[in-house]
């Protein structure tokens, strides 16, 4: 059997499906944007109902442009923007609220007096997370304190909690599956990642009453069939895991060691460490990578929130460039003589530092300063924090210590050869560019694959990860070293605590 499979992958802009044929090879796609709605400042919402349409629409039209019958499918996989929070109503399937997106900072207040009681270190110690708004916990609970009503119902087991996969599956199965993988509930600040179940202390703690959550399999798993009259025949749907998850598997990071980096919007990396759980001493996060069989993989994360978004801010805010993919040419025109650094604390600050107050900053300005240094700064930003996260992660788990590092890379960024070049200069270690960069969906895709038994297992499906590109560190290590030293400076000079 070599049936296509169909990965639908719902993200924080938009929704895409693509068809995979047997031998991993893209043959189709189709996508759609949905409306962001800020309805306060640090507010980010999605209307619920966008993601179910798009998705349906989308699978739809995935199929009709590879030229595939739903019924040849071997399975559906499901991957989705991870964290953001849906609680809707089990009767009606409707959602009491609009779905809080990951990037939401209205529960930091929250945060902040859970902080101060003191409960972080046992939040951290079963999750592998911190207490940010970031994770679902405090956003399913304003949700249940801000819905008139919606405490009563939770507590009558009438509401249902779910992050993006739940949802989706939830509407998908005509109301029949009510269910996640363990990368996803690995996000919710409720799941403890040893165990590997709900825990009742966090539910009490977060107030999210148990009989809302849904049912934690394996990433590669029965997840039920869609209803017939979606794409014409019921499918199964064989596979889920959170974007940055699919990722480590769509890049075959499946060894302890291995790493994957995705630029996007944001940059995400995760580091393999194997069947054992490492705890960060750096304020790192410590996630289920995927779950095969019972067991889970674990990652180290580091969560960076600007990344090509810094590219934006040149392109939209400054109007320096007029498309992305002029940045690279802009950037080569500086004057290497100059030492401009921009910390791009637009949103505050991510992994490893955590500073929600810090704003953006601009160093080392001269009146020879232009255009070009600006682009080149934004750019050497992105390769900064990521060797930020790369020391932290070396702090962290010290089996990395003396083995070769090699970062597979993917995310709309890493078109550009330069943004390359700079992070394997700063890294020191190569970079490595596959020919696929369509990972988060070629891992949802291996995952529904691998369950109904037409796709190899982790060995036979790594095999097949094809090389585009080796960036390999071409700059001294003086320069390095004085680079580095100035990035570290201004990060000082930029965090709130000093
Ligand atoms: N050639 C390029 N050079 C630098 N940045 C780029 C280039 N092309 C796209 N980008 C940046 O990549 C980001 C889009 O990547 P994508 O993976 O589609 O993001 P997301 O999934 O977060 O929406 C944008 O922020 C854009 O500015
Ligand atoms: O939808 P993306 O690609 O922006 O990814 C979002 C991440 O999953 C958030 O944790």
């Amino acid at each position: 059997m070599t049936g296509p499979i169909l990965a639908l992958d719902q993200g924080t802009t938009s929704t895409r499906s693509l068809v995979f044929d047997g031998d991993y090879r893209l043959i189709g796609t189709g996508q759609q944007e949905f409306a962001q709605h800020f309805p306060n400042s640090g507010y980010v919402e999605h209307e619920a109902d966008d993601l179910i349409r798009t998705s349906i629409d989308t699978m739809r039209q995935a199929l009709t442009d590879a030229g595939v019958e739903a019924s040849a499918l071997g399975g559906i996989g499901i991957t989705n923007q991870r964290e953001t929070t849906v609680v809707w109503d089990r009767e009606t399937g409707k959602a009491l609220h609009r779905a809080i997106v990951w990037q939401d900072r209205r529960t930091a207040e929250t945060c902040a007096t859970l902080r101060a009681e003191g409960v972080e270190a046992e939040v951290t110690a079963k999750t592998g997370l911190l207490l940010d708004p970031y994770f679902s916990a405090t956003k399913a609970s304003w949700i249940l304190d801000h819905v008139d009503g919606a405490r009563e119902k939770a507590a009558a087991g009438k509401l249902a909690f779910g992050t993006v996969d739940s949802w989706v599956i939830w509407h998908l199965t005509g109301g029949t599956v009510h269910a996640t993988d363990a990368t996803n509930a690995s996000r919710t600040n409720l799941f403890d990642i040893h165990r590997q179940d709900w825990d009742d202390d966090l539910l009490r703690l977060f107030r999210v009453p148990r009989s809302m959550m849904p049912d934690v399999l394996d990433s590669a798993a029965e997840f039920g069939t869609t209803l017939p009259e979606i794409l014409g025949v019921p499918v199964p749907i064989r596979g889920v895991a959170g974007d940055q998850q699919a990722a480590v598997m769509g890049q075959a990071c499946f060894t302890p060691g291995s790493m994957k980096s995705t630029y996007g919007t944001g940059c995400f990396a995760l580091l393999n460490t194997g069947e054992t759980a490492c705890a960060s001493q750096n304020r790192l996060l410590t996630t289920v990578a995927y779950r095969l069989n019972g067991v889970p993989t674990y990652a180290l994360e580091g969560s960076i929130f600007v990344a090509g978004a810094a590219v934006q801010w040149l392109r939209d805010g400054l109007g320096l460039i007029e498309r992305s993919d002029q940045v690279g040419d802009l950037a080569r025109q500086r004057d290497p003589n100059q030492a401009v650094y921009l910390v791009p604390a637009f949103t505050g600050l991510g992994a490893p530092h955590w500073d929600a107050e810090a704003r953006g900053a601009l160093y080392g300005l001269t009146r020879a300063t232009g255009p070009a240094e600006l682009a080149w700064a934004a750019l050497e930003s992105v390769a900064f924090q990521t060797g930020d996260l790369l020391d932290a992660m070396h702090g962290d788990w010290p089996e990395s210590e003396g083995a070769e590092t090699v970062l597979r890379v993917d995310g709309g960024m890493t078109a550009s050869d330069l943004v390359l070049q700079q992070i394997a200069d700063i890294l020191d270690a190569p970079v490595d560019r596959p020919q696929v960069l369509e990972t988060t969906a070629l891992g949802a895709a291996w995952l529904a694959g691998r369950q109904a038994g037409i796709w190899p297992g982790r060995d036979g499906f790594a095999k097949s990860w094809r090389l585009d590109h080796r960036f390999e560190p071409t700059m001294d290590a003086e320069t390095r070293k004085r680079r580095k030293a100035g990035w570290r400076d201004a990060v000082r000079r930029t965090l709130t605590a000093g």
